[in-house]
């Protein structure tokens, strides 16, 4: 097994008696695209809370590459790029220039902060879309700026809250193909929460699958892929209390 770089130990969020996280135990190893599958309200959000050290765990702990996120929360956030569901840019300027702008505010001189920006917005596949504003970017175009935005700051570990809302077909399955080309080619690991089971079986090495604030499983999906076990049969095996069936897209 490689290094791990994300493990949550008996990890428990309660807010008042309600348990919204119970107790999980997961670790995630260095380049590997993990999935937190589950439906609304399972606590993938309040998971992902506690890794940015964003919420307290009321008992358990998370470490990020060896960095406890609670006592560290500065020095976490220097490792993990956060994209959530939407980043909000600059519309009136380009893709360009807000790039370059989060490049200034981490330090970047603005020769570096320029370079810097074009070569990533050439690794995630707008180097024809940099002078357009990003006003008139898709959906699929702006989660592709997103990305290369939290990609400034070379983060070890990247967190995509639910990515591919709201982006076409064919927008979803560029986007999915980049973050596994990025995972793949700069050993980037990757975690990608979704309600949504036919993304994260396209999108990625294993599975966890949350339900009222449990992990209930952990999948590998090569190996079931192998083993011609299907992700459904399993989701809604453990989520079917919940009154919730996935139908596949
Ligand atoms: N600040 C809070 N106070 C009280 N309850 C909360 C708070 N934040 C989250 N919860 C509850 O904790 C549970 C887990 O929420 P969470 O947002 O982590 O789920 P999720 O899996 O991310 O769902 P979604 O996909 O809807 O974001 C939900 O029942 C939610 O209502």
């Amino acid at each position: 097994m490689g290094e791990q770089v994300i493990v949550l130990t008996d990890l428990t969020k309660k807010y008042g008696n309600f348990t919204a996280v119970d107790h999980i135990n997961l670790s995630i190893c260095k380049g590997e695209i993990f999935g937190l599958l589950g439906p609304n309200g399972a606590g993938k959000s309040t998971t992902i809370l506690m890794m940015l050290g964003l919420t307290e765990p009321t008992s358990g702990k998370v470490e990020i590459c060896g960095i406890n996120s609670t006592m560290n929360p500065i020095e976490v956030k220097r490792k993990i790029g956060y994209l959530p569901e939407d980043l909000g840019f600059y519309d009136d300027m380009t893709g360009l220039e807000n790039l370059v702008y989060t490049a200034l505010l981490n330090g970047f001189s603005k020769k570096e902060a320029k370079e810097k920006a074009i070569e990533l917005l050439n690794r995630v596949g707008l180097a024809e879309q940099i002078n357009k504003k990003t006003g008139k970017y898709s959906r699929g175009m702006r989660q592709r700026l997103g990305l290369a935005d939290v990609l400034i700051k070379n983060p070890e570990i990247v967190i995509l809250d639910e990515p591919t809302s709201g982006i076409d077909p064919t927008g979803i399955q560029e986007f999915i193909e980049l973050i596994r080309n990025l995972s793949r080619v700069h050993s980037l690991t990757v975690l990608f929460s979704s309600h949504n089971l036919d993304q994260v079986q396209k999108a990625c090495d294993r599975v966890g699958v949350f339900n009222h604030g449990k992990l209930l499983a952990q999948l590998d999906l090569r190996e079931m892929e192998s083993k011609k076990v299907e992700l459904i049969d399993i989701y809604n095996n453990y989520v079917k209390e919940g009154g919730e069936k996935h139908e596949q897209s």
